[in-house]
């Protein structure tokens, strides 16, 4: 191998051959000088091929190099053969004569051009070359770092090619402060190490991209690690981030998402630290919906991998929002990625550089493979939401169930809607309008009070006017099940425009979504709400509710008018109640004696027919007279007819009058009572007694209100509210063929049960003390009380006679009495078959009285009006006591003494 050091040996060899003994003092002094650099030579180029990092290469340089030749600094740059570029790779930064400058980061940073005036002297050559700066700083496209070491006092150059396999792989740089630094020797010398320089810089860079592979991967493991643990969408960029920022040089990124029907995308998921937080229009942004063929997102669509834009080749006009909020913020370069695998839709993985040509081959390589794993991260994320909104859509409902369970009014039912409907964070307003009585129409129900519109005059109309269902948007919603979105602009092309349409416009509302209130088939009403986004489970949960709530709120509505009106009606009945039992001077307040004021109130006031039936003396009449007086009929009076009190032929000229000379004795015309009790009360007492042919006549009248007096021809009109009374079972004459069932079904409108004395023992005493203030006021004999002992024996007494039985006893009793109290009475004797001897023993009389009481109610024990009932004793009582007194059926079952 020539070795040029050799050779210059040789050189000065022949220039000093003089003679003899400077000839053998000149070869000794060479011969050790080879020999000395030959060692040299030998130790460093065991050094070189001992390298293995950058740090051993600059040890070389700085140690071994620096101890042979004079330099200031060495850089070995690398080629760059794609782009034609070249970049420093190995600096020793101690050396290095313009370390303090402040441009030293960006110029390490930086690729300079194998064409520029400095390298291209040397590029492409196999031997070093060296030049003086001040020769070549001047040229145009002087590179920027050999400026700055020209300024920094560097005077001298020489650029030592590295090759391998005949092409040129980089350079070493060498600087000097001195001319004349870069002698033939040198040159010489790094020559001959140049070969193994390159293979070193070959090995560091294979290694250092062996390691860089390792590092990338080591990283990306650790972002899919980290991914796998993320659940929400929110963490999603800051654990990709963390790891794709060691990476990837960009400044921030973006998730985008398809919507439903895929024409459409917007954010799904943004970086923390994105730089367009700062604008005031990045909430809107945040929000849109853009459409897939925005020229942007177009670029990404149909292409595998991931794609550049160089951000300044768009027209900002036309971007979308997000786009220029981003070139704002300083974003020159972006790569957008659709996120490889099937997904429901589509994501895509969007980054932001400030600077052009930050997305190279390798930095798309790692976002290629960063994506796929977004794509899995996104998937489980996309499942978790989905638990998480079921779980929140269950919980939300529940809890709105019980709110909506415990309303009771419209204005319960306005605060859980309205404080339901504000969860849903998107709504801007609602109104819920309901079908109105008539079945076209709809009126506002409750609406959103917190809206910032309720106050404008447009909105106040809206609520206060009853619209049209069938104007194209309200039956649009009525006949769907699903919930209908309106988009008002369209809506306002109509050709006839809602006024309710118009507010919503004035009103700023771009998106209503309608939805059917119903229960079971039974449409309510709709409920239109804005908003953007719509949760289909939670929105149909919610509207099913409040219809429920709706309808139990009318009912409840309904049931406190009825119930005020009730309140209004039964104090009016009361009214009247009193009115009747203090005019009629009906006496007794025992519960069956109630029972009849009720019916009577509730008769009194209309024009029914009213059938009072109850044994002789227990006050119909008097019951009949208190029904006209609380009528609107009690001015006039009440005219009475008994039926049983006159033979056939003259009944019917009672009722209905006769002409004259009708028949014989007629000899003047006679107004009946029917015409008398016209605009009145006819009351027909004993309506059992009267005979058949008559009970047609009467029922003609009763139902077409019209007659003719007998001998007469012309029908006489009458308005005539008739009260029946009899003392007979109706029913069982019409059974056995002596009254009409016709008439009986004419007459029976409005029965009403007059009890027997007997069975309201309570009202005894005070029908008693009643008699007996009355009859001492028209006699004028003081009897003013009655004495416990007679009143025991008026409650023990059966009555058959009734009130009036009553009545007369007391009558006839006050009449026999000396002193101001009734001590005796003198019960029919008859009754009890036998005087009530005073030698009798208790037993005896209580047996007498038993039997008695037996025989009158015909032998029946226990029931309604059974023996037990009348004697005020249970029967089983009854029973045993008839057992001790040994009564037998043959006692009370002879004929009835
Ligand atoms: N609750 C009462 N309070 C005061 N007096 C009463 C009461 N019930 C009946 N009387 C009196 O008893 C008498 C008989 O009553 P009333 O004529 O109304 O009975 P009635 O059922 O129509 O009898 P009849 O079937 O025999 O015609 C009357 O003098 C009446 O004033």
């Amino acid at each position: 191998m020539e070795k040029p050091g050799f050779l210059n040996v040789i050189d000065d060899f022949e220039n000093q051959l003089t003679d003899k003994k400077n000839f053998l003092k000149v070869l000794k002094k060479h011969v050790s000088c080879y020999e000395n650099e030959k060692e040299v030579l030998l130790e460093l180029s065991n050094d070189i091929t001992q390298v293995r990092t950058k740090i051993d290469l600059i040890t070389v340089f700085s140690s071994r190099l620096k101890s042979l030749f004079y330099f200031t600094h060495a850089v070995v740059s690398l080629v760059d053969k794609q782009q034609q570029t070249y970049y420093p790779f190995l600096i020793d930064r101690e050396a290095l004569q313009i370390k303090h400058r402040d441009e030293l980061p960006s110029l390490l940073a930086s690729r300079f051009f194998l064409d520029d005036p400095f390298i291209s002297q040397a590029h492409g050559s196999d031997m070093p070359v060296s030049f003086l700066l001040d020769d070549i700083i001047h040229k145009p496209d002087i590179p920027g770092f050999l400026k700055v070491n020209y300024e920094c006092g560097i005077k001298e150059a020489m650029i030592v090619p590295l090759k391998s396999k005949m092409e040129t792989i980089g350079h070493v740089l060498m600087y000097s402060d001195r001319i004349g630094a870069f002698s033939d020797d040198f040159k010489a010398f790094i020559s001959m190490i140049s070969s193994q320089l390159s293979s070193a810089v070959s090995n560091i860079k294979i290694n250092e991209e062996i390691e860089f592979k390792e590092w990338v991967n080591e990283v990306l493991l650790d972002i899919s690690n980290n991914l796998a643990t993320v659940r929400h969408r929110k963490d999603l960029l800051t654990v990709v981030n963390a790891g794709l920022k060691k990476l990837v040089k960009f400044t921030h990124n973006v998730m985008t998402i398809l919507d439903e029907t895929g024409e459409n995308y917007q954010v799904y998921v943004t970086d923390p630290d994105s730089p367009t937080q700062k604008f005031p229009k990045y909430p809107e942004a945040l929000m849109r919906s853009n459409p897939v063929n925005d020229g942007v997102y177009t670029a990404a669509s149909g292409s595998e991998g991931p794609v550049v834009l160089d951000m300044t080749s768009f027209d900002l006009d036309k971007a979308p929002l997000w786009f220029k909020l981003n070139y704002a913020a300083g974003a020159r370069e972006m790569v957008i990625n659709l996120l490889p695998g099937k997904a429901e839709r589509e994501l895509s993985f969007i980054l932001f550089a400030d600077k052009k040509g930050t997305f190279d081959a390798a930095a798309l390589n790692i976002i290629e493979r960063i994506s796929s794993q977004l794509f899995t991260a996104a998937s489980n994320i996309a499942a978790n939401e989905e638990i998480v909104n079921k779980e929140r859509e269950k919980s939300f409902l529940l809890n709105f169930s019980h709110d909506i369970a415990a309303v009771r009014s419209k204005y319960d039912f306005s605060v859980a809607v309205e404080k339901a409907v504000k969860k849903l964070s998107s709504v801007k307003g609602y109104i819920i309008r309901l079908i109105d009585n008539d079945g076209v129409t709809t009126s506002s129900y409750v609406y959103d009070s917190t809206a910032t519109f309720i106050n404008d005059p447009g909105f106040k109309q809206m609520i206060a006017t009853r619209f049209d269902i069938k104007d194209g948007i309200q039956d649009k919603v009525l006949c769907s099940a699903e919930p209908i979105l309106f988009i008002t602009d369209q809506e306002m092309r109509r050709p006839v425009v809602p006024q309710y349409v118009r507010t919503w416009s004035d009103m700023g509302l771009r998106k209503m979504i309608g939805v059917a209130l119903r229960t079971g088939s039974k449409d309510l009403g709709i409920l239109f709400m804005e908003t953007d986004v719509v949760n289909l489970p939670i929105l149909k949960g919610i509207c099913a509710q409040i219809s429920t709530a709706i309808s139990n709120v009318l009912v409840n509505e309904q049931l406190i008018t009825y119930k005020s009106m009730l309140e209004v009606e039964n104090d009016h009945l009361k009214e009247q109640i009193n009115t009747i039992y203090n005019s009629a001077e009906i006496v007794g307040s025992g519960p069956e004696m109630q029972q009849v004021y009720q019916l009577m109130s509730i008769v009194a006031k209309t024009n029914s027919t009213v059938l009072l039936m109850g044994e002789t003396g227990t006050g119909k009449e008097l019951v009949a007279r208190g029904v006209h007086k609380g009528s609107p009929r009690k001015d006039k009076l009440m005219v009475k007819v008994n039926c049983a009190a006159l033979p056939a032929n003259l009944i019917e000229s009672e009722l209905f009058g006769h002409e004259r000379g009708a028949f014989t004795g007629a000899f003047e015309r006679r107004i009946g009572k029917f015409e008398q009790a016209h605009n009145s009360t006819l009351f027909l007492d004993e309506i059992g007694e009267l005979p058949l042919e008559l009970q047609v006549k009467l029922l003609r009248v009763i139902q077409e209100r019209e007659f003719e007096r007998i001998g007469g021809k012309t029908t006489i009109k009458v308005d005539v509210r008739i009260i029946a009374a009899t003392n007979r079972n109706l029913e069982e004459e019409v059974n056995a063929g002596r009254f009409r069932a016709d008439l009986y079904y004419r007459l029976n409108v409005f029965p009403i049960s007059l009890p027997p004395l007997r069975k309201r023992i309570e009202d005894i005493a005070p029908l008693a003390n009643y008699f007996l203030a009355r009859h001492s006021k028209n006699t004028g004999i003081k009897v003013t009380s009655i004495s416990g002992k007679v009143i025991q024996e008026l409650k023990s007494y059966p009555w058959p006679g009734n009130v009036r039985e009553l009545e007369h006893l007391l009558e006839r009793s006050v009449l026999l009495t000396n002193g101001s109290t009734l001590r005796e009475i003198y019960l029919p004797k008859t009754r009890f078959g036998k005087d009530l001897s005073v030698n009798q023993t208790l037993e005896e009389i209580e047996r007498a009285h038993i039997i008695q009481t037996l025989k009158i109610c015909g032998g029946k024990i226990a029931g309604s009006g059974g023996a037990a009932d009348v004697l005020g004793t249970p029967s089983t009582t009854l029973h045993a006591k008839m057992k001790k007194l040994k009564i037998s059926k043959t006692d009370y079952l002879s004929q009835a003494s």
